[in-house]
């Protein structure tokens, strides 16, 4: 069966071109767009993520800043899900056009799929292109297809099927479940590991698609008789057993946004015949016309909608960190222990940091700086409190306190680090010695002229000692060496600087009659202004 999608050549109102180049001839030496896996199931039920192939898709420098929709399906396995994210991936291909399907000879392709009984698709796949979709309202957003490995197959633990549902769920903006059936088993006889390893703030939508759908005199195909279907079987009664109850309840915590569509069979040849390779003409019409409803229900720019994660929308490079951050919680124990949140909250937050003022970006002001620190110190802290942990309450309180010690600390730190970068605040210690230097060199030269030779050697030793102190300090600046003496040097002209400055400032208030003497206008308008202030 076709595995890869032929050449493409425009794709409307979407991307012009592939969003990202591939710089290794080896991995890609077509340059066509083709699923990459991103997260690894491993024969020993371990994780691992490829956050080089993952970072290569969501650093492209197009789609980095952009707000993200990422699109799986899940569900159980050889059910279809690729079969059908690859007609959602020849709808964002074809969008510019109204007959998005395209030629009905043409064979389907994209993610791999195929007939049998054994599983194909293994862990989490993500398209490499990522699409550009322009929202009605002038948005630039970005569209991500991923494909996940089916729960239920008979090589995967229990434990595999869950995480990888949880990952999906929870990365994951917008989630299309193939088969309601099939979720109920998955939150039912699973449902304990299920649900604790879903992150519980909700935040995606969930649209249970029930396949091969054979009562439309019941409930008609759709989204209506979906919606239909999905109040009739979600509904709460008295009689059922409390766990049923319980899925029911926690289904509906867990995503902002639940819909259900009913799709038709696809025909037998769809389902039987080993040599089908996905061409529209051999598929049931009713199961075309549906899809043409459903995809664009999914996928139109209208409908697409970036979800927010704890008050947030999210970017390419966030949806990054957090696949980063999640994978190394899933890597661990059974229910995430509030330490290891902890650990990857704050280098989180540290790289979120660093890339506002970090060690190559230029000066930020400090009131900037402040508040750029309460936004992230925010997101920082609500990560590490939208996680479900093992533990308690009062437990994680003490890795929350001191995760916010540690961000407090870093922000000092960063305070430290942007100040060095001021452009003044640098030039502080030579320009003290310079003008100590200057005055020396004054005083010398008036006191010698007057005769008192004292006054005047005592000024030349110190302008000696400021210049040496001085070539000293720059010798310290170049090479790195006696750190601790630069230190005093600094701290030392500091003191000198902020002295002076005082100084100059009481002279300057202490003398203020003789300006009013000077310019006797000015001297109306500050006592009009200080009228003012006593009346306020
Ligand atoms: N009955 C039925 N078969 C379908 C439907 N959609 C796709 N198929 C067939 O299901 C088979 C499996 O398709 P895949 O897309 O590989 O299934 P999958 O869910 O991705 O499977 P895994 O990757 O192994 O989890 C293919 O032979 C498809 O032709 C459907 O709606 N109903
Ligand atoms: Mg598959």
């Amino acid at each position: 069966m076709a595995k890869h999608r032929p050449e493409r050549d425009s794709w409307g109102s979407l991307s012009d071109k592939n969003v990202y180049d591939w710089s290794s001839e080896e991995e890609e030496p077509d340059g066509r767009a083709r699923p990459i896996q991103v997260l690894l199931v491993k024969d020993d039920h371990t994780f691992e993520l490829d956050e080089t192939a993952l970072s290569r898709i969501l650093l492209s420098e197009e789609v980095r800043d952009r707000e993200v929709v990422a699109i799986s399906v899940a569900g159980a396995f050889r059910k279809g899900k690729s079969f059908l994210m690859d007609f959602m991936l020849r709808y964002m291909y074809n969008h510019a056009s109204e007959n998005w399907l395209g030629n009905p000879e043409e064979p389907l392709t994209g993610f791999s799929w195929r007939g049998g009984s054994e599983r194909e698709t293994t862990g989490i796949q993500i398209w490499s292109e990522v699409f550009l979709v322009d929202k009605p309202d002038g948005r630039k957003v970005a569209v991500l297809l991923m494909d996940t490995q089916g729960t239920f197959d008979s090589q995967s633990t229990l434990r595999d099927s869950a995480t990888v549902f949880a990952l999906s769920t929870m990365i994951i903006l917008k989630i299309t479940c193939y088969n309601i059936v099939t979720l109920f088993q998955l939150f039912t006889e699973y449902g304990r590991l299920a649900m604790e390893e879903t992150f519980l703030k909700p935040f995606q939508s969930m649209i249970f698609l029930v396949r091969d759908w054979s009562f439309p005199y019941e409930f008609p195909y759709g989204q209506e008789g979906g919606m239909k279907f999905l109040e009739k079987r979600l509904k709460i009664s008295e009689n059922q057993h409390e766990e049923l109850q319980n899925v029911r309840k926690h289904i509906h915590s867990c995503f902002t946004n639940i819909s259900c569509f009913l799709m038709p069979h696809p025909g037998l040849k769809v389902a039987t015949n080993p040599h089908f390779d996905g061409r529209i003409k051999e598929i049931d019409g009713e199961f075309i016309n549906n899809l043409t409803v459903l995809v664009p229900w999914l996928l139109s720019p209208r409908n697409i909608d970036v979800k927010e994660i704890n008050g947030s929308k999210i970017t390419c490079r966030g949806l990054l960190e957090y696949f980063k951050a999640y994978i190394k919680i899933y890597q661990g124990e059974e229910l995430p222990h509030p330490k290891s949140i902890y650990q990857v909250t704050s280098p989180t937050h540290c790289c979120h940091f660093s890339q506002v003022c970090g060690g190559d970006r230029p000066f930020l002001a400090p009131s900037e700086l402040q508040a750029r620190h309460g936004v992230i110190r925010e997101e920082a802290l609500q990560v590490f409190k939208g996680v479900k942990k093992m533990g308690g309450e009062e437990f994680s309180r003490r890795y929350l306190q001191q995760l916010e010690g540690e961000i407090d600390e870093v922000f000092v730190q960063y305070i430290k680090h942007n100040d060095s970068k001021n452009i003044f605040h640098a030039a502080r210690t030579p320009a003290t010695l310079f003008v100590v230097i200057f005055v020396m060199y004054v005083a010398a030269g008036i006191t010698g002229f007057v005769g008192v030779d004292i006054i005047a050697s005592l000024c030349n030793m110190i302008l000696g000692l400021a210049l040496i102190t001085l070539c000293t300090w720059a010798y310290i600046r170049y090479s790195g060496e006696y750190r601790e003496l630069g230190a005093v040097i600094d701290q030392v002209a500091g003191a000198l600087w902020d002295q002076a400055l005082y100084k100059l400032y009481n002279v300057a208030a202490n003398h203020r009659h003789l300006y009013h003497h000077a310019f006797p206008g000015h001297q109306v308008e500050e006592v009009a202004e200080e009228q003012d202030k006593k009346r306020d």
